[in-house]
């Protein structure tokens, strides 16, 4: 593995920011840290990169403690990208090559036309992109990234993607963090972080396990959204589709509502998508820590 944490813990004052996380990235993969905003995934990747000690447990980068040394071979972009805003891209891109020893090379093609642009007045899916290729610069064998696509329009994270994808089949371990769940999708494998800890983790199919949806079709959706609203279901309306998380077993009882209220109703069972199978991991961990804690 590259990288690793084992039993991770963080405490801010009494707060508990990230509880025994064991977490690891291999070669040519991409890991996602799918979580909700304050889930601790920056928290865990500043405890990875040894830029925070954690209260409990330790990280590994390449098999040793984390340091300059190891951090060296890691490409890092924070949520704050990491560039000095009042210098341009050439002198961003020029920085970073004399720090990590590749003095001399040329800001990439696809990013000169920006090369006497302060990084400041750059639009935020150009800084971003920016902030990839020095990231990317030398080569690391590790990348990670915090929230990569935030704030960047639909062609420019399909781009970013494509070249976190050529990255990882070059052999690089990427670690992306991420509370979207398209971006989530495109991960080789998934941890799950809810108030802290890994509630979940494996491939999209792992996470989503065996969580199945009701799936509602009828002509007067609207009322059945109501109908079932008021009775206590996380209906979610696709179109005019219905989603209802619901197991197998409680497909008649979704229909015999609509049913016993006069509507016309298909009703079939479906896999969860991802989103709904994070929803059901939020409800079940609040569930479970409040009996246990
Ligand atoms: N230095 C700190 N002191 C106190 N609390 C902190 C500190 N850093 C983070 N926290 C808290 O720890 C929790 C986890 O924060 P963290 O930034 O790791 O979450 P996150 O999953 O990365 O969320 P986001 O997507 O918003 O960045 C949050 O409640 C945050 O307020």
């Amino acid at each position: 593995m590259l990288a690793r944490t084992q039993e991770v813990s963080v405490w801010f004052g009494s707060f508990t920011a990230v509880h025994a996380v064991d977490m690891a990235v291999g070669p040519g993969e991409v890991v996602g840290l799918l979580g909700a905003n304050g889930a601790g995934k920056t928290t865990l990747i500043r405890v990875l990169l040894g830029l925070l000690r954690p209260t409990a447990g330790r990280a590994r980068l390449f098999g040793a403690g984390p340091s300059l040394e190891t951090r060296r071979s890691v490409g890092y972009v924070p949520q704050t990208l990491g560039l000095y805003s009042d210098m341009t891209v050439r002198e961003n891109w020029a920085f970073a090559a004399s720090a990590f020893g590749h003095a001399g090379t040329r800001v990439p093609a696809d990013l000169r036309h920006w090369e006497d642009d302060l990084v400041g007045g750059l639009s935020l899916g150009v800084a971003r992109r920016v902030a990839f290729a020095v990231a990317l610069s030398h080569e690391p064998r590790l990348l990670v990234l915090d929230e990569p696509t935030s704030g960047v329009g639909p062609l420019g994270a399909a781009r970013l993607w494509q070249e976190i994808r050529q990255a990882a089949e070059q052999g690089a371990g990427v670690l992306v963090t991420t509370h979207n769940m398209e971006e989530a999708e495109q991960c080789d494998r998934l941890y799950v972080m809810v108030a802290g800890r890994v509630e979940a983790e494996g491939t999209v199919a792992d996470v989503i396990g065996g969580r199945t949806v009701v799936e509602v079709r009828c002509a007067d959706w609207m009322r059945a959204f109501q109908a079932l609203d008021d009775n206590g279901f996380a209906v979610q309306a696709h179109g005019s589709v219905l989603r209802v998380p619901a197991s197998p077993g409680e497909r008649d009882t979704v229909a015999g509502l609509l049913e016993r209220d006069g509507m016309d109703v298909t009703v079939r069972i479906r896999p969860a998508g991802l989103e709904e199978a994070f929803m059901a991991i939020l409800g079940d961990s609040g569930t479970a820590h409040e009996r246990t804690e």
